[in-house]
């Protein structure tokens, strides 16, 4: 039977980018799918927003909702200073396979901990698995019904501290219209849009940025 997009992606990674260079992969899965299949990465336009807030931020704890292939995950360890940790959390086993496959090309399993399960069900209980008290930066890339209500979880079990930054993919598209309204009504958040483009298309999306303020 056919490849999936995933496994085309993988095949293109160590095909083309060099073992241990995360910077070869990230320009690898970019050429890929800007000229031959698109695929729902970050990209390179919202990547470089991305990199500009974690570097500015130089977060310890990091966590990620929806790794998909592990390009934004590559993105953001790339740049984590020593001993910092990124967990990102993937529902689909299928992605996640091919996810810890393109980490390891990149060598960057030492800085990340990909888990498998759903968001609601991890997210009560990484205090006591991982031993992480709070988290600096969270990247949101899931499920997009998924944001608010997680959002919420993590409040709720107490994983965000005052300055915590969320920074949410997609808010225009496809769209996360009650997690947009919520940062940007709720005192508890201040929140900033970066405009900017859907990955490898000239449709409007942008990167929404939201610090907890406790
Ligand atoms: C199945 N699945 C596993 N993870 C997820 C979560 N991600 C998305 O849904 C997602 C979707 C799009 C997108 C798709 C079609 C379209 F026409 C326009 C945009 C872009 C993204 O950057 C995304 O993150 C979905
Ligand atoms: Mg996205």
């Amino acid at each position: 039977t056919r490849s999936s997009r995933p496994q085309r992606l993988l095949s293109v990674v160590k095909k083309r980018a060099a073992h241990g260079d995360p910077q070869s992969v990230i320009s690898a899965i970019d050429y890929f799918c800007r000229h031959n299949e698109w695929a729902m990465n970050v990209g390179d336009e919202k990547g470089c927003i991305l990199d500009s807030v974690v570097s500015e931020l130089n977060p310890e704890r990091v966590l990620e909702l929806g790794t998909y292939c592990g390009y934004s995950t590559i993105r953001i360890a790339r740049i984590l200073p020593p001993g910092a940790r990124l967990i990102t959390l993937e529902f689909n086993p299928d992605y996640a396979a091919i996810a810890r496959q393109v980490i390891a090309w990149a060598g960057l399993e030492d800085k990340v901990q990909l888990v498998e399960g759903a968001s609601e069900d991890w997210i009560p209980r990484i205090k006591e698995h991982f031993g992480i008290e709070t988290f600096d930066f969270v990247f949101l890339d899931h499920w997009k019904d998924r944001y608010l209500p997680d959002t919420k979880l993590m409040e709720e079990c107490g994983l965000l501290r005052k300055g915590t930054v969320l920074l949410a993919d997609n808010v225009i598209c496809p769209g996360v219209p009650d997690y947009l309204q919520y940062v940007r009504s709720s005192p508890s958040y201040e929140s900033y849009y970066f405009k900017s483009h859907l990955e490898y298309t000239q449709a409007e999306d942008g990167l929404e940025k939201s610090v907890f303020l406790g």
